[in-house]
């Protein structure tokens, strides 16, 4: 995390309001009570590190309070009403501070509770609304009340995690990580992160230092499980983070061969996440959860309200000086208020064309970077750390950095190639506008993206964003958007939801 942010609030500035001092011991979920463990003490200089460069929350995080929620299954919970008087551990209530988190967002006050409770959930909600702390927090107060392991087979260079979060992408698996050795400052949990693209060895030699939360993509994990260095036999919480993300990018025989044919527990406790609900995640939802509950917050159609959408009609050789006119214009919004950060993230449709841009830009003495599958894993890195810190404030992106990705201060999402699918417009656009926050996002459209015109017309109308003519005009012909109109259920198809399926249970 970036600490050259005027804006970071550090930790140590922050009142506790409960658990500066050790507990005693807890009782547990169903009543036995758990392993006997204290925190250690607080260390400022790492509160510091661990908690700087958070977002803040923006002027329309109260309206969150207003999102329409539907919930569907057995003996749903009642959601809690703020963290201070729910049943969440008393660390997490401390960390949660710490992280600057005074009130839950909706899929948090509903998802806690559902989690602590013992049942298996089915989640969607819109981007920037909190899903990762709405897993995180209550898979930890868990772990906390049960205390760490004191039994259980043992066997050198072998690790047996009891939480297991995986997600598509290296960056998300990172950035998860990274929330969760926020919640679990001051405990005995550790959260260990593997992912491709980078030698495994490092990633031993974590692992060895103990692991109770492994945070994976799915090839990676494969490899450690055939090296036999992870076992899954003491699983106890499973979370498939942007699960249709997960079965876009065609993993789905590694997660099927991970959950069904390892020696994961079936009394395990299954998560999914995801932002729609197609048939094939529906499908797995069937698999791999137990009688779970549906938990949908948030307006169907997708776009969060806090982000103001333009569509422009651009297309060709022209985009590029619309581009870098749009880039100055942002500039110059910065310069109004140079303590403000404001970063631009660009999207384009082909790794070769991230690069020909970042390049045309730089030209133009823009200071640009660029993330993409052909990058190696440090060089991506390195792209996000130095937008995230704003040395280079413009990125040009595929979509890789389109799902779940969480860089505060990011104003303005364009999108110099639209996306096939509306879903992936909904995902790029939820860069901004997150927490609360005000963003802004531009399109540009041709006519070549006419097949996603009527899906994208529908999304702005739900949104309240004005609908420009051409694209009105367009709509009439065409079909929704690959992906985005047939079937998909859930946030970003543009459509009412119950059109296109009910949840299986
Ligand atoms: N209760 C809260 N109060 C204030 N900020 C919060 C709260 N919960 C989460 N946040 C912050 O909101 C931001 C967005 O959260 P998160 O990344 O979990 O969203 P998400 O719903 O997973 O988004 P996406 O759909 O894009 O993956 C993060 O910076 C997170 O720290």
């Amino acid at each position: 995390m970036d600490g050259s942010n005027p804006h970071n609030r550090f930790a140590c500035d922050r009142n506790l309001t409960s658990f500066d001092h050790p507990p005693a011991p807890q009782v547990g979920a169903g009543g036995r009570t758990g392993n006997a463990w204290a925190p250690t003490p607080r260390d400022v200089e790492k509160e510091k590190k661990l908690f700087a460069g958070q977002m803040k929350s923006g002027i329309n995080f109260e309206k969150y309070a207003s999102i329409p929620i539907e919930t569907a299954g057995n003996n749903v919970p009642f959601p809690m009403q703020s963290f201070e008087t729910s049943t969440v551990h008393p660390l997490i209530k401390a960390n949660v501070i710490l992280a600057g988190y005074s009130n839950p967002t909706p899929v948090q006050k509903h998802a806690v509770p559902i989690i602590d409770g013992g049942q298996d959930l089915m989640a969607c909600a819109q981007t920037g609304s909190g899903k990762t702390a709405a897993f995180l927090l209550p898979i930890l107060s868990r772990n906390f009340k049960d205390g760490p392991e004191t039994e259980g087979p043992r066997y050198p260079g072998v690790v047996f995690p009891s939480t297991l979060i995986l997600a598509p992408t290296r960056e998300l698996a990172m950035q998860i990580a990274n929330e969760a050795k926020k919640f679990t400052y001051r405990s005995f949990a550790r959260a260990v992160v593997v992912y491709g693209g980078t030698p495994i060895n490092m990633q031993l030699g974590d692992l060895e230092r103990g692991c109770h939360l492994l945070i994976a993509t799915p090839g990676r994990l494969c490899d450690l499980i055939e090296r036999r260095r992870v076992s899954l036999s003491k699983l106890k919480y499973l979370v498939l983070d942007e699960a249709d993300r997960m079965l876009d990018m065609g993993f789905e025989p590694q997660i099927r061969r991970i959950v069904e044919e390892e020696d994961m527990p079936r009394s395990r406790q299954t998560l999914l996440f995801s932002a729609t609900f197609p048939r094939e995640i529906q499908i797995l939802a069937k698999d791999f959860l137990r009688s779970y509950v549906w938990l949908a917050v948030g307006r169907v159609g997708g776009a969060a309200d806090d982000i103001a959408q333009t569509i422009l009609q651009v297309s060709g050789t022209a985009k590029r000086d619309k581009l870098v006119n749009l880039i100055f214009s942002d500039k110059d919004l910065r310069m109004q208020d140079p303590k403000n950060l404001a970063l631009t993230l660009v999207f384009v449709q082909t790794k070769r064309s991230a690069d020909t841009l970042t390049s045309y830009l730089r030209e133009k003495k823009i200071p640009a970077t660029s993330i993409h599958g052909d990058r190696s894993q440090a060089e991506r890195e390195a792209a996000l750390a130095s937008f995230r810190a704003g040395r280079t404030p413009v990125m040009i992106a595929t979509d890789v950095a389109a799902r779940g990705l969480d860089v505060p201060n990011v104003t303005h999402v364009i999108n110099y190639d639209l996306p096939g699918s509306i879903d992936d417009y909904v995902h790029r656009i939820g860069r901004t506008g997150r927490a609360g926050n005000i963003g802004r996002a531009t399109a540009f459209y041709s006519d070549t993206n006419f097949p996603i015109a009527r899906a994208l017309a529908e999304t702005l109308r739900q949104a309240k964003q004005p609908v420009p003519d051409f694209l009105k005009n367009a709509r009439f012909a065409s079909t929704g958007g690959s992906g985005g109109g047939g079937g998909s259920f859930g946030f970003g198809n543009g459509g009412p939801r119950r059109n296109y399926g009910e949840p299986l249970f």
